[in-house]
């Protein structure tokens, strides 16, 4: 069974909703949310997390509604990975890992240390006393202390350089834990999620295999994000940033280079036919980008 899942899940922030309706399951071998900045993947992120009220729809875990779940269970079972810059200054490394680790247990620092590749002698150094990508891997080593099935991971690597990030992924692609990973990143997503969701305006676009998104898109903004960012580390993407989500319709419509009158109309998430593997795509015109159509 899938350990979390998102159905018809409406978020907002006050009474304004900028996830609207998401409907997608968190799958064996890591899920990607990827969208440029302000698309709703860390409102997404936070709401499986349980830090979010949904304003319509739910958030599933094994099965139940979350806000009827085992909340211990819960925290054992799904924790997040956020930036080094999370780490309490004044506490010394030991501390902040011990503090994660169950009671009993605290004698396991030096042991997690050295699973995240840290020399354990780190212990007695304050955050600021080690490089960016020592910290994150202390703050990787924290959310390891439970065991847990699962990681949220919000842009885990996007403040390092590129050869620590490529380390950091090395790490994270050789844990036990399964992933759920933000990004803009199709780069990182590719190294780290077998299936990836695409989010555009707080809606999925289109979901499918990563490796299948990125060979061949089906949807315009997918293809605009998978031009956009070749490489590890580049800068988030916002492929034509310059024309905003249009209101009614698809809400890619006004940045498309597809767009047709039809796009007034939203396009619903449906299945494409055909295909070897499994691709929900919401666009009239992916058949057309597929067979590989340009601008009409
Ligand atoms: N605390 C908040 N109060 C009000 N609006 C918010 C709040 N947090 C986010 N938003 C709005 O919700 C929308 C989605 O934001 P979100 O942070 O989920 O996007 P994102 O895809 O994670 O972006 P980024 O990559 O920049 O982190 C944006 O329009 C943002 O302005």
């Amino acid at each position: 069974m899938t350990i979390l899942a998102a159905r018809d899940l409406v978020l907002g922030y006050g009474r304004r909703p900028v996830v609207h309706g998401v409907t997608l399951e968190l799958t064996e071998g890591g899920t990607g949310l990827i969208g440029e900045s302000g698309s709703g993947k860390t409102t997404l992120a936070r709401a499986f997390l349980g830090l979010l009220k949904p304003l319509g729809g739910q958030v599933v875990y094994a099965g139940r509604d979350l806000r009827q779940a085992d909340r211990r269970a819960f925290r054992r079972d799904v924790q997040p990975v956020f930036q080094g810059e999370s780490l309490d200054p004044r506490m010394r490394i030991g501390a902040s890992v011990a503090e994660a680790l169950p009671r009993g247990a605290r004698d396991r620092v030096g042991a997690l240390l050295e699973q995240v590749g840290l020399d354990p002698e780190l212990a007695a150094r304050r955050p600021h006393e080690l490089s960016g990508g020592q910290r994150q891997r202390v703050v990787i080593a924290r959310a390891l202390a439970v065991e847990p099935r699962l990681l949220v991971l919000d842009e885990p690597t996007s403040a390092l350089d590129v050869t620590v990030q490529a380390r950091i992924l090395d790490l994270l692609a050789g844990l036990a834990a399964d992933r759920l990973l933000i990004t803009h990143n199709l780069a990182v997503v590719e190294r780290l999620c077998r299936t990836s969701h695409v989010l555009f305006a707080g809606r999925v676009v289109e979901s499918g295999e990563t490796a299948d998104l990125l060979r061949a898109p089906a949807h315009p903004y997918t293809k605009a994000l998978r031009d956009a960012v070749p490489t590890l580390g580049g800068p988030p993407p916002e492929p034509g940033r310059s024309a905003p989500a249009a209101e009614s319709g698809c809400p890619f419509r006004l940045r498309c280079p597809l767009a047709v009158p039809a796009c007034e109309e939203l396009p619903e998430p449906r299945v494409l036919a055909g295909r070897p593997r499994p691709r929900t795509v919401a666009c009239h015109r992916a058949e057309d980008l597929l067979g590989g159509a340009t601008a009409p």
